[in-house]
């Protein structure tokens, strides 16, 4: 692994300074004056540059635990489909990026199905059809969580070199929540019951299965766990590889991440793991309702930008934190100073 640039403390040390002397009372602008200085430390300048360029990578991926157990209120069919809809642009992401000038791309890593008749690019990077089921048997096979995580490194680079200002993961896999909340209470050691949710909105009897999935994935996995690779081979999946591997990447080339929900805050603990040092690049976009997402966010002592109720995915939340940081970098380039007051 490169090395992992240190966010800049004496640019966030100088924004501080630049900020308390905007005009506006001392701490008047609340969280965009962290958000501003923030941005200064990870640009290395004050005022920050524009956040022009944004851009969303959506990995689509199927599991094993869809096909042999009810642990989502939609079918795993929806998985292939939404990848459609991502490319014709109404997907929810697709519309929300739109309103702020965002890129949305998605990527074809573990879809159960060939889709043959969407553009090979989409299928560039496909690591395996589906996963296996976790309660059962491992997810990957030997060598597939390197790959994965080797796939979403590639995306990030191909990403940055492209241009992009600032990364949003994104997320597309029915079953996605029940991966994410093994992988988030194997990371963290939390009891199983408190980190699942109702996902796309299951009921209590699916809640019970899904928490029963992951325990006898917990049990079955052991010690496996505490190696991130071993972690992603045993509970995880090739979309969860490669969006650990899109954010450490991100940190690698010094370019700001916005986590989006479940998928990305548990993908973000694992990518941690693997390198500690990516994890002040990343700052979370918002909060979801999903129970996994806010025991992550703990653990990476992130504040979300937004807290909007919403349980989407795909990378929507943290689209919608977009406008924040813009205007955290706007009102530092722009407002006018207090000590200039007539
Ligand atoms: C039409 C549709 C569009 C979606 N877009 C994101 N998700 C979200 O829901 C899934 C995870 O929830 P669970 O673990 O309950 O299956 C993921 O695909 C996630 O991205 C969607 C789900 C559906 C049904
Ligand atoms: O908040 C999320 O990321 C989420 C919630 C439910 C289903 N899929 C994603």
């Amino acid at each position: 692994m490169q090395r992992i640039p240190a966010l800049d403390e004496s640019a966030r040390q100088l924004a501080r300074e630049r900020i308390d002397g905007l005009v506006k009372p001392l701490g008047a602008l609340g969280r965009l004056e962290d958000l501003a200085a923030w941005l200064c430390a990870a640009h290395n300048t004050v005022p920050p540059r524009p956040l022009d360029d944004v851009r969303v990578v959506v990995f689509a991926g199927d599991h094993g635990v869809s096909a042999s157990a009810a642990v989502s209120a939609y079918p795993r069919e929806i998985t292939a489909a939404m990848v459609r809809v991502f490319l014709s642009g109404t997907s929810g992401v697709s519309v929300l990026a739109r309103q702020v000038g965002a890129h949305v791309r998605v990527l074809d890593i573990a879809v159960d199905g060939d889709l043959d008749d969407v553009p090979s690019e989409v299928r560039a990077f496909k690591v395996r059809r589906g996963s296996e089921p976790i309660d059962t048997t491992d997810a990957l096979a030997p060598g597939e969580a390197v790959r994965g995580f080797a796939v979403g490194r590639a995306v990030a680079d191909e990403e940055i070199d492209a241009g992009a200002d600032l990364l949003i993961p994104g997320d597309m896999g029915i079953g996605n929540t029940t991966i994410a909340s093994a992988l988030v209470a194997a990371t963290l050691g939390v009891p199983v019951p408190d980190v699942v949710g109702t996902g796309t909105g299951v009921d209590d009897d699916g809640r019970a299965r899904k928490i029963a999935v992951i325990e006898a994935a917990l049990a079955r996995a052991g010690e496996r766990v505490r190696d991130p690779f071993e972690l992603l081979t045993a509970l995880g999946s090739a979309c969860a590889a490669a969006t650990a591997g899109f954010l450490v990447q991100a940190a690698v080339r010094g370019v700001p991440v916005l986590l989006d929900g479940v998928f990305s805050g548990a993908a973000a603990l694992v990518a941690r793991e693997i390198a500690p040092e990516a994890a002040q690049w990343w700052l979370a976009g918002h909060r979801s309702t999903e129970p996994s997402q806010a025991f992550a966010l703990k653990a990476l002592g992130l504040e979300p930008i937004l807290d909007l109720g919403l349980r989407l995915g795909e990378g929507s939340g943290a689209v919608q934190a977009v406008p924040v940081l813009r205007g955290a970098r706007a009102v530092l380039a722009e407002m006018g100073r207090l000590a200039d007051l007539a």
